[in-house]
C-alpha cells in the first residue's frame, strides 16, 4: 500500500488529490508516479478502472511551471468524450495549483477554441484530427512542450490514427517526456511506440488477468434473431442501475435504441455519425441517470468513466479481443463490482475462445433466460422496492387510505394488486433489427498473418476505420451514409498490416 503523502508530491497536489477523495495510490499509480517525476519515458500498462488518468495526470501536473505561459504538455486521447473527460480530471488534479487544461476536439466550433486558446493553457488535452488542425493552423504552439501522453495509446498507435500522431510528434521537441498507457499493449503496437520513446520503462501492473476480477463474466450461446428478446429479460433480471449495450455497427445502435424505447426501456444510442452536441447531450444524461441504458458502438469503448455502470452487455461480440477488455471495464472501475454478458451466436465460437486466450480468464455460460424468469426479476425488484419503503419511509400520508382498503380486501391480494400495479411486465411487441454478418473469425488479434472478414466472408471490405470521430481526414475519405455494410460498420480490423494498407 502506498499513500500519496509518500510519494514526495507538492503540496498544491496533495490538496488537489485530498479534494478529489483519493487516500491510497492504485498500483500503477504507485509505479509510474515517481519514475515520471525522474523524467523517464513510460509504457504504463494497467487494468480498466485503476487510474491511470492520474498516473499520467499527477506528474504531468507536478513539471508545469506556472510562470510558463507557453503550452507544456499535451495529451492524445482517441475519442471527443474522452478527451473532455481526461481534461477534467487533470483540472481538477491540477487545481490546487491553479493549471490552465483545456480540451480541444473536432465536432465543437473551432473559432469557438481558438478564443479559448488565447487564455494560455498550460496542458492541452485532445483528439489527434483537431489537435494537428490547430497546429497547421498555428493556433497551437507546440515549442515549449515537454511531457507528451498519449491515453489509450495502443488504440492511438493503431493504424487509423499513426500518421496524424506522428505529424504531432513531429512538432514537439526531441528532448520531451513520453508517456504511454493503456489497459491493452498488444506486442507490434508496443514496438511502434517504442519508435517515439527514449529508452522507456514498461510498467506492467501484474495481473493473472488482463480483465478485472470485479467483473462477473458470462456469455449467453444464441441465434441472432434471439438476441433481443434476451437482451430485454436479462435488463429485466439484473436490473441494472445503469448498463450499457455495445452494438457492432452505427445501424444497430439506432435500431436497439429505438426497440429498447419501444419495449419500454429508457435507452439512447451514441456513435460516430451522431452531431457532438447531441453526443454529449446523451452521455451526460446517461451519466445524470436520465436514461437507464446506453447503447453505444465502440467508440464508448475506451477510457470512459461513468460511476453506476453496473452492467456491459456485448450484444455483438467485439471484433477483436483488446475491444472486448477496454468493453467491459466501462464496468467494475474503481473497486466496484460488475457484470460483462456477452452474446455469441454459433458462427462465433471462435471469436469467444480468442477472447478468453488473450484475456486468459474464462467467460461463465449462462442459459438463455425465460420470460418466467424476466417476471420474476421484476417482481423481485418491486418487492424489494416495496420493503426498503416499508423500512425506511414515512408511510403516515398513507395509513388512512391503506386501513380502508383493508376493511374490504385481504392484506395478501392488496399487496399483489400492487405488485402487479408496480410491475413491468416484459412485453412482447415483436421487433426486428437488421441482421449483422456476424463477426469475422481471426487468430490471436494483431498478427501479421491473420485474415481479415473480407477474405473470410466475402461480405465486402473491412474499411479498418473505426467510427470514431477525431480524425476528419478519415471522416471525409468516404462519405457516411453511403450504403454498404463495412462504411456503416466500425470493424476493427484485427490484422494490423491489413489495417494500415487498407488506411492508406
Ligand atoms: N488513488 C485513487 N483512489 C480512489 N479513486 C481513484 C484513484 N485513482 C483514480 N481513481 C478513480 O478511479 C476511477 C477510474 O480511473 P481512470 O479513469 O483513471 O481509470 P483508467 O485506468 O484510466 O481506466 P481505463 O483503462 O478504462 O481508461 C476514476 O473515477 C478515478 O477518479
Ligand atoms: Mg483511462
Amino acid at each position: 500500500m502506498t499513500l500519496f503523502s509518500e510519494l514526495g508530491l507538492d503540496r498544491t497536489s496533495m490538496k488537489s488529490i485530498e479534494r478529489m477523495g483519493f487516500e491510497e495510490a492504485s498500483p500503477i499509480q504507485a509505479q509510474t508516479i515517481p519514475l515520471a517525476l525522474e523524467g523517464k519515458d513510460i509504457i504504463g500498462q494497467a487494468q480498466t478502472g485503476t487510474g491511470k488518468t492520474a498516473a499520467f495526470g499527477i506528474p504531468l501536473i507536478e513539471n508545469i511551471d506556472l510562470q510558463d505561459d507557453n503550452v507544456q504538455g499535451i495529451v492524445i486521447a482517441p475519442t471527443r468524450e474522452l478527451a473532455i473527460q481526461v481534461s477534467e480530471e487533470l483540472f481538477k488534479l491540477g487545481y490546487g495549483k491553479r493549471t490552465r487544461v483545456m480540451a480541444v476536439y473536432g465536432g465543437q466550433d473551432i473559432d469557438r477554441q481558438i478564443r479559448a486558446l488565447k487564455k494560455k493553457p498550460h496542458i492541452i488535452v485532445g483528439t489527434p484530427g483537431r489537435l494537428l488542425d490547430h497546429i497547421k493552423r498555428k493556433n497551437i504552439k507546440l515549442g515549449n512542450v515537454h511531457t507528451v501522453v498519449l491515453d489509450e495509446a495502443d488504440e492511438m498507435l493503431n493504424m487509423g490514427f499513426i500518421e496524424d500522431i506522428e505529424s504531432i510528434l513531429s512538432n514537439v521537441p526531441g528532448e520531451r517526456q513520453t508517456l504511454l498507457f493503456s489497459a491493452t499493449m498488444p506486442e507490434p503496437i508496443r514496438k511502434i511506440a517504442e519508435r517515439f520513446m527514449k529508452d522507456p520503462t514498461l510498467v506492467r501492473v501484474k495481473a493473472k488477468e488482463m480483465t478485472v476480477s470485479l467483473i462477473d463474466q458470462y456469455y449467453v450461446e444464441l441465434r441472432e434473431n434471439e438476441k433481443f428478446d434476451t437482451l430485454a429479460r436479462l435488463l429485466d433480471i439484473q436490473t441494472p442501475e445503469l448498463a450499457i449495450v455495445f452494438g457492432r455497427t452505427k445501424r444497430r445502435v439506432d435500431e436497439l435504441s429505438s426497440a429498447l424505447n419501444v419495449r419500454g426501456y429508457s435507452a439512447e444510442g451514441i456513435h460516430g455519425d451522431l452531431s457532438q452536441a447531441k453526443r454529449l447531450s446523451v452521455l451526460k444524461k446517461f451519466k445524470e441517470g436520465n436514461i437507464d441504458v446506453l447503447v453505444a458502438t465502440d467508440v464508448a469503448a475506451r477510457g470512459l468513466d461513468i460511476s453506476g455502470v453496473t452492467h456491459v452487455y456485448n450484444f455483438d461480440i467485439p471484433q477483436d479481443p483488446e475491444s472486448y477488455v477496454h468493453r467491459i471495464g466501462r464496468t467494475g472501475r474503481a473497486g466496484k463490482h460488475g457484470e460483462a454478458i456477452t452474446f455469441v451466436t454459433p458462427r462465433e465460437r471462435g471469436q469467444l475462445a480468442a477472447v478468453e486466450h488473450t484475456t486468459k480468464k474464462r467467460m461463465e455460460k449462462m442459459k438463455t433466460p425465460t420470460l418466467t424468469e424476466a417476471l420474476e426479476g421484476q417482481q423481485k425488484a418491486v418487492t424489494e422496492r416495496i420493503v426498503n419503503t416499508v423500512e425506511n419511509e414515512d408511510l403516515s400520508l398513507y395509513l388512512g387510505q391503506a386501513e380502508e382498503m383493508l376493511q374490504k380486501y385481504s392484506a395478501a391480494d392488496l399487496v399483489a394488486a400492487a405488485l402487479k400495479s408496480l410491475t413491468k411486465e416484459p412485453d412482447a411487441t415483436p421487433i426486428k433489427l437488421t441482421d449483422e454478418a456476424p463477426a469475422p473469425m481471426k487468430r490471436g488479434g494483431y498478427n501479421k498473418s491473420g485474415s481479415n472478414g473480407r477474405q473470410r466472408n466475402g461480405r465486402g471490405p473491412s474499411t479498418g476505420r473505426k467510427d470514431y470521430s477525431g480524425a476528419k481526414r478519415r471522416d471525409s475519405r468516404k462519405p457516411s451514409g453511403s450504403s454498404n455494410r463495412s462504411n456503416n460498420s466500425n470493424n476493427s480490423n484485427n490484422s494490423y498490416n491489413k489495417r494500415e494498407k487498407l488506411n492508406k
